[in-house]
C-alpha cells in the first residue's frame, strides 16, 4: 500500500442502519481531502437498502464516482444487492488482509460495511487501505474478466 489514494471520487449510501456510520466516513473522506458523495439516507427512518444500494453503484457506473461505499447493520445485505448489478465488485470488509487483497486480486470498486458489526475507527483504517490500493493487473485480471462474462450469460 503506498500513502497515495487511487480514487478521489467516493458516492456514499446507507440505510438507516448504518447512517451514523456514513456520516462519520463522509467527515473523514472531507478529511483527507477527498470528494465524498452523498447519495442517502438522509435520517434515521428506515429505508431498504436494494434502493440505497442500486442509487449509490449508480454514481459509479455512471463514472461520476471512482468508487463506492455501502453500509448497512451487517454489511451482508447491501453487498448482495450491489453485486447484482453488472459491472459492481462489492467486497464485505472487516480486516485489514482482506481489504488490501480485495483490490489487488478482485479490483473490487465498492467496499461495504456493517455498522453493527464494526466500529468507526476500524472502518476507517479499512477504508483507508481500501482507498490506496490499487488493482495488481496480470494474472487478476483474467479472473475479473471472467467474472464480467458472468454478467452476460
Ligand atoms: O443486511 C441487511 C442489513 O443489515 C439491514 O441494515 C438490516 O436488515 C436492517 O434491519 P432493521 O430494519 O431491523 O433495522
Amino acid at each position: 500500500m503506498t500513502n497515495e489514494f487511487v480514487f478521489s471520487r467516493i458516492a456514499v449510501g446507507s440505510d438507516h442502519a448504518g447512517f451514523q456510520l456514513k456520516n462519520q466516513l463522509i467527515q473523514w473522506l472531507s478529511d483527507q481531502g477527498l470528494t465524498p458523495i452523498d447519495c442517502g439516507c438522509y435520517s434515521e427512518e428506515s429505508v431498504d437498502y436494494p434502493n440505497i444500494a442500486e442509487a449509490t453503484c449508480e454514481k459509479v457506473l455512471s463514472k461520476e464516482a471512482d468508487c463506492a461505499l455501502l453500509i448497512c447493520g451487517t454489511g451482508i445485505g447491501i453487498s448482495i444487492a450491489a453485486n447484482k448489478i453488472d459491472g459492481i465488485r462489492a467486497a464485505l470488509c472487516t480486516d485489514c488482509f482482506s481489504t488490501k487483497y480485495t483490490r489487488l486480486h478482485n479490483d473490487a470498486n465498492v467496499i461495504c460495511f456493517g455498522a453493527r458489526v464494526i466500529a468507526g475507527g476500524l472502518a476507517e483504517e479499512l477504508l483507508s487501505i481500501f482507498l490506496k490500493t490499487p488493482f495488481e493487473g496480470g494474472r487478476h485480471q483474467r479472473r475479473v474478466d471472467l467474472i464480467t462474462a458472468l454478467e452476460q450469460k
